[in-house]
């Protein structure tokens, strides 16, 4: 059965469809494109270090990401990966290599990047509604109340829309800023820790939040998360950075929607076995993240 976040959109794409007034219909079409099309984009680093002083923390990494695909980034604390994020966002320039997004040199922050932390980071002051308009610039004015409403229904919280933020949930807040995220139609959604604060059950519902939002648009997605299941459960492809490289790039061959099964299960022993110490390794522990090592 079609989850309600698939049922909204597929509401709003009937809606496009069969708009009979051309202007109104203009207007949808600028509120869900990321219902209609993929816009992933491709992301290449060759060689690429980065220090800090006289400490290399990413060693000459070379990596390809796919447009449209999923990749979780793994690793013990102070690894680099939040280091790695920064520089694909353009936040951060690299010490040396090269980095394409796009087959183009990344120069600064690229337009349509977008973030999601584990703090949502909303401002107070502002309504729901008005702090996921944050997420649009350069659109008409009536365009962006549409569109940030529209967005805020794809992740279940548009009767919500005139509250402040103070009154929400953690996991509502992160819903909005996930709203905020893909009000934009993002191409490189970079993801630091995002579910990170979430109580196990609320960490789950976002997770298949993000994967039918993603499925649905094709963002290009990049996490970095400390827990090794939400990697198995959402990405296409895990790497896991040891001292500043890449100890593993594993791809994730289950199919979607993923249900933790003995087939979901192996896929973290794998990652599991390359980050544990045999003698501390134990086969019938599932659901580890990082931080219990
Ligand atoms: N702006 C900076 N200036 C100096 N050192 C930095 C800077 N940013 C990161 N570092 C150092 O780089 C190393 C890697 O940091 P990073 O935040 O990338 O790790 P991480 O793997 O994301 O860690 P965590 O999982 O704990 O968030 C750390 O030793 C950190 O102190």
């Amino acid at each position: 059965m079609a989850s309600p976040f698939r049922q909204r959109s597929a509401e709003v794409e009937d809606r496009i469809r069969n708009h009979s007034n051309p202007d109104q219909e203009l207007s949808l079409q600028l509120v869900a494109p990321a219902l209609l099309q993929d816009r992933g984009i491709s992301i290449d680093l060759k060689d690429v270090s980065k220090q800090f002083g006289d400490q290399v923390v990413l060693k000459r990494i070379s990596l390809t990401i796919n447009p449209g695909s999923f990749v979780a980034i793994v690793g013990r604390s102070g690894c680099g990966k939040s280091t790695l994020l920064r520089l694909l966002s353009g936040l951060d320039s690299v010490s040396s290599g090269s980095l394409k997004l796009q087959g183009q040199e990344i120069q600064g922050i690229h337009g349509n990047t977008r973030f999601m932390f584990q703090d949502a980071r909303l401002l107070p002051w502002n309504s729901v509604l008005d702090n996921v308009k944050l997420g649009l610039s350069g659109v008409r004015s009536s365009d962006v109340q549409l569109r940030a409403y529209e967005a805020l229904k794809l992740v279940g919280l548009e009767e919500r829309a005139g509250e402040w933020p103070s009154v929400l949930s953690g996991g509502q807040r992160q819903r909005v800023a996930l709203a905020r995220a893909l009000v934009g139609n993002p191409h490189l959604l970079l993801f630091d820790e995002p579910l990170g604060a979430l109580d196990a059950l609320t960490r789950i519902d976002m997770q298949r939040l993000i994967e039918d939002l993603w499925e649905q648009s094709r963002f290009t997605a990049v996490m970095v998360t400390h827990d090794v299941s939400e990697a198995v459960a959402l990405a296409d492809r895990v790497i896991l950075i040891e001292e500043g490289q890449i100890a593993l790039d594993l791809n994730i061959t289950l199919a979607r929607p993923r249900h933790r099964d003995a087939g979901f299960a192996h896929f973290e022993q794998v990652i599991l076995d390359r980050v544990l110490a045999p003698a501390k390794h134990s086969a019938a522990r599932t659901n580890i993240s990082l931080y219990d090592i």
